[in-house]
């Protein structure tokens, strides 16, 4: 099925002061009883920051940080290190009320709309709970426009055919409409979306990720898009970010990052497109595993994979460098010193050269703008 060539769109905004800052975030899960206890080093120093009306998304393969990085940002999980600052200001919540103050400003979406919502409860149920947490105790005509207001936000129109089903009355991608809406509740600033698509249909995929840009573009609000799917990061994000093992190995404008990769593992993981999990399968043997977080590998953590390693590869973690305008990978090849790794053509080491065909955008559907297609009765 082709998709139209639509990369994501301008920022609508200009650049400013980020709403959400990550400085240096470190997470370490402490594994293991207490005489064989391990560190999961399973996010380091990694520094991100999410703009109003602006998508960033966050890629990798399996088991990289992503989620742990979202379950920070939503202070679900105590950081072992770096800040979270909101406007500018330390936002670390300690006692239930900022925490409360801070969920308001920062909701999370979850990759299972069937988990996600109790089956034993309403549509208006869900809506009017969070209605109530996050806006007052509203009640008749006033409850009725905003839950009316929040299901037309998510386009599951007309509202009334939507506002008494159950859970499992709804589809996937209904379902997940609604979850939305229970997060807009809130009213919030940022929404992190941790793989929203990837448990729906793929018929359906593209209705939510252009509801989630329509709701960038419309309320501004700044999205982190965790996604294994780097073509689908090409086709919504504004900026993207590549994680491997932890920590960040290259960031900027989507359209260049899925084009002209210039880390060795984003050249691989663009290479292994649609399916980054299939990139073990193509790299094992010849490169080697993704490697154990209990022992990271010392300098690059790629280094074990990477046919251009040098010995500054394997003793020295490279910082992010300048590569291009607004971009950065941390490569030594990329650097002005004399043991720096010769990257020649990294590519032909795995084969051909790759690049991101936007037929690869397997979120299907015959064209963007399918909200209202998903939300007829056959998508049940
Ligand atoms: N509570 C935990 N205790 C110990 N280790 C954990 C915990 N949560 C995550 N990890 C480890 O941290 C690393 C990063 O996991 P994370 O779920 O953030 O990766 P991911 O990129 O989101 O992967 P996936 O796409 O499969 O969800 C993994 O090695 C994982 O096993």
């Amino acid at each position: 099925m082709t998709l139209p060539a639509e990369p994501a769109a301008p920022p609508a905004v200009p650049a400013e002061t980020p709403v959400l800052q990550a400085v240096d975030l470190r997470k370490h899960f402490v594994t293991g009883s207490f005489r064989r206890r391990a560190l999961v080093h399973a996010v380091d120093d990694v520094n991100l920051s999410l703009h109003r009306g602006r998508v960033v998304a966050l890629v990798g393969e399996s088991g990289s940080g992503k989620s742990t990085i979202a379950r920070l940002l939503s202070q679900l999980l105590p950081a072992t290190g770096g800040q979270i600052l909101l406007h500018g200001q330390d936002a670390t919540a300690r006692r239930r009320p900022a925490f409360r103050r801070y969920v308001r400003r920062v909701q999370m979406i979850f990759q299972d709309p069937f988990g996600s919502l109790n089956p034993v409860h309403t549509v208006r149920y869900t809506l009017t709970r969070s209605v109530r947490i996050h806006q007052g105790r509203l009640r008749g005509a006033e409850l009725e426009t905003a839950l009316t207001t929040l299901l037309e936000r998510v386009q599951l129109t007309p509202p009334e055919r939507y506002v008494d089903k159950f859970p499992h009355e709804l589809s996937g991608g209904q379902r997940q409409r609604v979850a939305i809406a229970r997060a807009l509740a809130a009213d919030p600033e940022v929404l992190l979306a941790d793989e929203p698509i990837s448990m729906l249909d793929v018929s359906i995929r593209l209705g939510i990720l252009n509801l989630l840009r329509d709701l960038r573009d419309r309320l501004q609000i700044a999205i982190l898009y965790i996604t294994h799917d780097i073509a689908s990061a090409r086709y919504f994000a504004d900026r993207t970010m590549v994680m491997y093992a932890g920590r960040i190995v290259e960031t900027g404008d989507s359209e260049s990052v899925t084009q002209d990769p210039r880390h060795p593992y984003t050249q691989l993981l663009v290479r292994s497109a649609p399916d980054p999990d299939d990139l073990d399968a193509r790299a094992r043997g010849a490169r080697g595993e993704a490697p154990s977080l209990v022992r990271p590998p010392s300098g690059c953590r790629f280094n074990p994979r990477c046919p251009f390693a040098t010995d500054v590869c394997r003793s020295e973690v490279p910082p992010l460098m300048p590569v291009g305008e607004g971009r950065e990978a941390a490569c030594w090849g990329y650097s002005d010193r004399p043991d720096r790794p010769r990257l020649g053509d990294v590519l032909d080491a795995y084969g051909e050269r790759p690049s991101i065909d936007v037929d690869l955008l397997h979120v299907g559907a015959d064209a963007p703008g399918t909200a209202a297609v998903e939300t007829k009765e056959g998508d049940r």
